[in-house]
């Protein structure tokens, strides 16, 4: 009998995009076509937020809420709201459009065997805000090895407990737990703008003056610290962009 030489399994490097809130309505066909271009080399893992279907759910409900630095402060009553919201409608409209556009999309969430497991952030300050505890990579790397693409809602679990994490957050934790080559964070702006200048690249320098000097706030954040925090931990490529899929590289130097 004839041994067949086995070939060895492709290892195909990984890509984390965050497609955040304000971009789900209006994902185009450029972006599903780029998509499908990256899916030739990489492997993607998609996290999302749903800031806007957040806000919105919430008012309808009259149930208030406001943020510290583009992080929620989430009540009891919010979390449930918030976990209706993403679990329930963003994630399923997104796996729609996904699966529409031929990706075999799999809508995900912390909950989903332990996928996210999560502790509170601090409890006085942010309430039901999740901190990410473990990542389940184990389970996403079966998915990622049979070419599913995990589709993830930004719901971490603490003991049975829905827990609100901000999307980037989620992104960059996933990015670091399965050591992607790359994080995008895809977002309603082509990058940082400074001056009404979108900036090419960013060092953690000048993205620390941004921050004092106000010139980023709010929702990016989270998206610059996510960033930072991926490279610093060794993450090769660190982008934070527009649905064209151009924007900001962020530097360490
Ligand atoms: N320096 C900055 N450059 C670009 N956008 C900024 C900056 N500082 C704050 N922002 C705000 O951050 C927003 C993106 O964050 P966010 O609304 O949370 O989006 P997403 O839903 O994609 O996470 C931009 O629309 C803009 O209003
Ligand atoms: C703790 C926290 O801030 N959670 C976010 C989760 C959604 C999110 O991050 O949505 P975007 O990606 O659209 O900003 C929130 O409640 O709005």
């Amino acid at each position: 009998m004839t041994m067949s030489k086995l070939t060895p399994p492709t290892v195909r490097k990984t890509i984390v995009i965050k497609l955040g809130g304000s971009t789900l309505s209006h994902l185009t066909d450029e972006f599903f076509l780029n998509f499908k271009a990256m899916q030739n080399q990489y492997n993607i893992i998609i996290t999302h937020g749903g800031g806007p279907a957040i806000n919105e759910a919430l008012a309808n409900q009259r149930v208030h809420s406001h943020t510290i630095d583009g992080v929620r402060v989430t009540s009891k009553q919010a979390i449930n709201v918030i976990q209706n919201t993403l679990i329930g409608q963003v994630n399923p409209s997104l796996v729609h459009a996904l699966t529409k556009a031929g990706i075999a999309a799999v809508g995900l969430n912390g909950f989903d065997n332990q996928l996210v497991n999560a502790n509170f952030l601090d409890e006085e300050l942010y309430g039901f805000v999740g901190e990410v505890t473990q990542v389940n990579t184990a389970f996403l790397n079966q998915l990622l090895a049979v070419d599913f693409v995990p589709v993830i809602a930004c719901i971490g679990a603490y003991e049975g407990q829905a827990m609100n994490i901000n999307g980037d957050t989620m992104a960059s934790e996933i990015a670091l737990a399965i050591g992607a080559e790359s994080l995008l964070l895809v977002t309603d702006v082509d990058g940082i703008r400074i001056n009404k200048v979108y900036q090419q690249e960013a060092t953690e320098k000048k993205i620390n003056e941004w921050i004092a000097t106000g010139d980023i706030y709010g929702g990016m954040i989270p998206k610059v610290q996510g960033a930072l925090q991926c490279l610093q931990a060794g993450i090769p490529s660190v982008h934070i962009v527009g649905a064209n899929l151009t924007g900001t590289k962020i530097k360490g130097e």
